[in-house]
């Protein structure tokens, strides 16, 4: 929420203030509001005696000739010395009605002179500008003032003073600078009306503001309990709260009695149920939502969810030219076995084979059953039934590549190259995502390509997998490959499963485990947790297992000096990962990250380091990157580390940076954006999810009980490569591997595929679902 800052405690008078003109901007930037100016300082109650002073802040360009006066607080910047950091400001109006007739007479109010602005201000008095703004029919009053005169005066107040005036009495709410930018952009000169009558229209409107500071807005002005938008935004809260629970809808009556609840929250009667449901039926009507049966959408996830089906059945609809006979495929399949030396067990020679024959199959299987060997065999296979090069040196630049290899995550992506000797990129780099809400890849601009794979889908969300599918075009064969024993996408739904769920595609499960035989413990252990046979027996050492018992007060050194020896070893920092289920908790990633961070990368004066939010970032630093940051090509769940770190004296752009090494390029966090990074000594198992480590390091302790289940316990251990050591609690881990996840997901992909209810899709409906990440 935005911090308070003005009339809280202290009056304007006695407020620290910097009076002055415009000098010159420095610096404007429209999307953000920020800028740099430097002023000729006029006046100040401050400690300051020159001249000039830049200052900065969330402010439009000022106008020249124009007094304003500042309130904020000086900052001492290494090259540039003493700046004022502006937090609020205003335009300093004439006091007098002399004044006030100079400046309505100015160059300003075209059509206004002296005599015109004298009859304004003698009629209107000292707060013409304000009456003006607030009702633009006071001038009605003046005498011989044509009607298009009052129309131009009152816009170009509100041009020149809209903003600063609307500012002002938003400060009065609490909001900054920055909101206040915001809330303006969205509602003009109808902000103040809007906030008085209506504060619930912000949480449709404005990106970031929540019910309950609508809430807070509306007890000031006694708004009532039952107020219409009260009851449609407390609705529109309910849904958007419900994504980070993964659900794609909510039924109904659930998202009925948690907005009751929400409302009548300690005033039983405040909203009565029928209240309720008319709301909720406008919310419809306006498509804020959307119902269908006893369920309620959000918009994008309404159209994403019905159009992937369309996009299936447009996908599947397609019939498949087969050419060849079975004998040409077995034949085919022989001759891949003997280039490979190997002969592929009976699931994964018929996962080939429909591979083949389907327009589109989903193979799954947990690890080490052979997906990668299958998907290496499908391309090899395709390209000699199809006579087409596995070359990508044989295909110019207007012939593309015949199959084309994608994954949700950087780390998969790079795995699949790594594994195929293919190229492969992540999906929204495929899609040419804009890092907003556009791709260049849609049912306009589809993908060209014969084969397009997919693998690690279980990460996929619906909104992803409908940008996907809808760009996918209709002769392409596709196969999608996941385990669907891991945890479910971070984004709504769960569309691997439903998809098996459906059997509206043909699917293959690859059971028998090939790198068991190899004498993997892991592995063993994996597929015995999948299938429920996990017992402490399995839990006993071996070459590349350990259960190091553990309380929980000795974790954070115990799992330090896991890590300390391995990197003693020779082992590279990005190859370790300590894996945990929780943020906050004194065994949780934060607390992990800070302990590991002193002992493998201590403070050393050979060393620079940054504080921000109370974390210190130093050179050589283990970085996760939090978001999806397209225009740097860093996406979320990227791992790098700290290359360097830059004064703000040191780069043309003034700010303190770190500059992140990623596996090819180099990202510059200014300061301000070091909340898009968190040190990776520890993640959370949900961003690991994709990735695999030559050593994982599990700490489970009773602690983290109520995260314990079986697909992220699952989801973890199978993220090593090598070596897992889990340390901590047996009974807390044989515990949480028979826990379920309960946190069931509503979705409706399944049924619809099931039941083929495809819904008919219209465009311009699959046109308003293209936000995916509206709320994320
Ligand atoms: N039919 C087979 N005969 C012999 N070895 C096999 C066979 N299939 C797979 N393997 C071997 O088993 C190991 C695991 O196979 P693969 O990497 O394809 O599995 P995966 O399901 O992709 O595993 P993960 O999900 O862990 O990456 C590999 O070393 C592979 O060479």
């Amino acid at each position: 929420m935005e911090e308070n800052t003005l009339f809280s405690e202290s009056t304007e008078e006695e407020r620290p203030y910097i009076i002055g003109e415009l000098n010159r901007m420095i610096f404007h930037k429209e999307s953000e509001h920020f800028s740099i100016a430097s002023i000729n300082v006029t006046d100040t109650n401050e400690d300051f005696s020159e001249k000039s002073l830049v200052i900065k802040g969330y402010f439009p360009p000022l106008e020249e000739g124009e007094s304003y006066v500042f309130h904020g607080e000086f900052q001492e910047h290494k090259k540039f010395g003493r700046q004022y950091q502006v937090d609020f400001y205003k335009r300093v109006m004439p006091e007098t009605k002399d004044g006030l007739i100079v400046y309505l007479a100015s160059d300003l109010f075209h059509g206004i002179g002296q005599k015109t602005a004298e009859r304004i201000v003698d009629e209107l008095g000292e707060q013409a500008i304000s009456m003006i703004l607030q009702n633009p029919d006071v001038l009605d009053r003046v005498p011989k003032l044509a009607k298009e005169k009052k129309k131009q005066l009152h816009e170009a107040l509100k041009e020149h003073q809209g903003f600063e005036h609307v500012m002002i009495h938003l400060n009065q709410y609490g909001f900054g600078l920055k909101m206040s930018q915001k809330i303006y952009e969205a509602f003009k000169d109808q902000t103040l009306s809007i906030i008085e009558e209506d504060p619930y229209q912000l949480v449709f409107e404005v990106e970031g503001f929540g019910f309950h500071r609508a809430d807070e807005i509306a007890k000031m002005q006694e708004l009532p309990d039952d107020h219409p938008t009260r009851v449609r935004a407390a609705c529109l809260y309910i849904m958007q709260q419900s994504l980070s629970s993964g659900h794609v809808y909510l039924p109904t009556e659930l998202c009925l009695s948690q907005v009751e609840n929400l409302l009548n929250n300690g005033n039983m009667n405040a909203v009565t149920f029928e209240q309720l449901s008319d709301q909720i039926i406008h919310l419809a009507e306006n498509r804020y939502v959307f119902i269908e049966e006893d369920h309620v959408y959000l918009p994008s996830l309404f159209h994403a969810e019905n159009g992937l089906c369309h996009q299936l059945e447009r996908i599947t609809e397609e019939s498949l030219d087969i050419e060849h006979t079975q004998a040409d495929l077995m034949k085919i399949i022989g001759d891949v076995e003997e280039k490979e030396a190997m002969s592929y067990g009976e699931d994964q020679f018929q996962a080939i084979e429909k591979a083949l024959h389907s327009k589109a199959m989903i193979l799954t299987g947990g690890p080490g059953t052979g997906k990668t060997t299958v998907i290496k065999g499908i391309i090899q296979s395709y390209s000699k039934l199809n006579d087409v090069s596995i070359d990508p040196g044989d295909y110019g630049s207007g012939d593309p590549f015949p199959f084309i290899l994608t994954a949700p995550t950087g780390r998969a992506a790079k795995r699949m190259t790594e594994s195929t000797g293919l190229p492969a990129r992540t999906i929204h780099r495929l899609l040419g995502w804009d890092g907003h809400n556009s791709f260049e890849k849609n049912q306009d601009n589809q993908l060209e390509g014969n084969v397009l794979i997919i693998d690690e889908f279980s990460m996929v969300d619906i909104w992803l997998a409908n940008q996907l599918f809808r760009a996918i075009p209709s002769g392409m064969q596709v196969l999608i490959v996941g385990d669907e024993d891991q945890l479910p996408s971070v984004g709504p739904g769960q569309v691997l499963a439903d998809l098996l769920r459906s059997e509206y595609i043909p699917s293959i499960q690859l059971t028998e485990v090939y790198r068991q035989k190899e004498g993997s413990k892991i592995i063993q252990l994996a597929h015995e947790i999948k299938n429920d046979q996990c017992t402490s027996k399995s839990l006993e050492k071996d070459h590349d297992f350990n259960f190091i018992p553990a309380g929980e007060h000795q974790i954070k050194e115990l799992v330090t000096n896991i890590v300390k020896k391995a990197i003693d070893k020779g082992i590279e920092l990005r190859e370790v990962q300590v894996l945990a289920p929780m943020y906050r908790s004194e065994t949780g990633i934060h607390k992990l990250n800070e302990e590991i961070q002193q002992v493998v990368n201590p403070k050393s004066k050979q060393k620079r380091d940054l504080t921000f939010k109370e974390v210190t970032y130093r050179k050589g630093d283990k970085v996760i990157q939090l978001v999806n940051q397209p225009e740097d090509g860093v996406y979320n769940g990227d791992i790098g580390e700290i290359a360097a770190i830059f004064r703000a004296e040191e780069n043309v752009d003034q700010v303190e940076q770190v500059v992140v090494e990623y596996d090819s390029k180099e990202v510059v966090y200014p300061k301000k954006d070091l909340n898009n990074i968190m040190h990776a000594y520890c993640t959370s198992i949900h961003k690991s999810q994709g990735s695999e480590f030559s050593i994982v390091i599990l700490p489970i302790v009773r602690g983290y009980r109520r995260m314990l289940r079986k697909n992220l316990i699952y989801t973890a251990i199978t993220r090593s490569k090598q070596s897992l050591i889990i340390c901590g609690d047996q009974q807390a881990f044989l515990e949480g591997i028979q826990t379920r996840d309960t946190n069931l997901r509503y979705t409706g992909l399944a049924e619809k595929l099931q039941e083929n209810r495809i819904p008919a899709v219209e465009e311009e409906e699959e046109e308003e679902g293209l936000s995916p990440y509206d709320f994320m």
